[in-house]
């Protein structure tokens, strides 16, 4: 079992940057992009050194699938404790991704399974097409998510679907993941991608500080007490619109050099 002293196999990710955003590209397509031990310490690697030239990443599955999750030739020999490393391992790599210094999201098409689909919940905002669909058969596998899926997926569609998803392990269609609140964006066939990269070039644009805060700050003061929450708010707000970044953008719009807030 790969460890944390262990590299990652780079070949199992496809990375490209175009201007501000990087491309994470699962690439594995002959198995339908299971993840293996080789392509988690590869993203581990990854979002640990995201250079400082970049404000967004895309990751997406090259061929036809995002994921179909854990790669269960892996799982056969595996004993308890070896069981648990391995579980801590994807957790610490997943919260690479959702504590990432920069917005991650996430281009879903076909199968969006298992670890497959936890890994597309550490992201920000996920963008699926029709072809997208959603599954946990953990149950009919005999296992239980183990990539932090039961601390993420409930806050995105709420306990009561994802038992459902659990215990039936009936299929999700992109419409029910859009419906449900998994995916923020539905797009037409063959169109997460290139929303994802359009959406991705629109976040790199924001302030830098704006988006510290919505992917740092935000999460917790949603999860705090009012009080607490509130104060969070304050003091966030506070140290976001004394940076120098946000008087400049703020003069701009008052001297009409930046545009309206106008419906895309
Ligand atoms: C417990 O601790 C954990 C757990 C976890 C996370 C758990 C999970 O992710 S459970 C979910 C596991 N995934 C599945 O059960 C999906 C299995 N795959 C499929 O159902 C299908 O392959 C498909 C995704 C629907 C695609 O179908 P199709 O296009 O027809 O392709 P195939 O012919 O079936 O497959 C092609 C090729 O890929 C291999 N393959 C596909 N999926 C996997 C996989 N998940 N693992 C290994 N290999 C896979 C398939 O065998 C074929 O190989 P060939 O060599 O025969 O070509 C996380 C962390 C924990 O600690």
């Amino acid at each position: 079992m790969g460890n944390a002293a262990d590299a990652g196999d780079a070949s199992l990710l496809r990375i490209e940057t175009r201007g501000a955003v990087l491309t994470v590209g699962l690439n594995r397509p002959a198995k339908r992009n299971a993840l293996n031990d080789g392509i988690i310490l590869a993203l581990r690697d990854c979002f640990s050194a995201i250079p400082d030239t970049i404000g967004a990443v895309v990751i997406h599955g090259v061929g036809d699938h995002f994921s179909s999750g854990l790669d269960l030739s892996e799982l056969t020999e595996r004993d308890a404790t070896e069981g648990l490393v391995h579980s801590q391992m994807w957790h610490r790599v997943f919260d690479r991704i959702q504590y990432c210094r920069v917005p991650v999201i996430a281009a879903l098409k076909g199968a969006v399974i298992g670890g497959g689909l936890e890994l597309a919940c550490a992201a920000h905002i996920r963008v699926a097409e029709p072809s997208a669909y959603f599954a946990l058969p953990e149950g009919q596998r005999g296992i239980f998510v183990g990539g932090g899926g039961s601390v993420r997926l409930p806050r995105l569609i709420g306990v009561p679907r994802m038992a459902d998803m659990m215990l039936t392990g009936r299929v999700y269609s992109a419409t029910e993941g859009a419906a449900y609140g998994f995916s923020q964006y539905l797009t037409e066939a063959d169109g997460a991608l290139p929303k994802a990269l359009e959406l991705a070039e629109r976040v790199a644009a924001n302030a830098p500080l704006t988006n510290f805060a919505v992917l740092q700050a935000l999460p917790m003061i949603a999860e705090a007490n009012p009080q607490t929450g509130l104060l969070m708010e304050s003091l966030m707000a506070t140290v976001a619109q004394s940076d120098k970044e946000a008087k400049k953008r703020i003069r701009a719009f008052l001297d009409r050099k930046t545009a309206k807030v106008k419906p895309t």
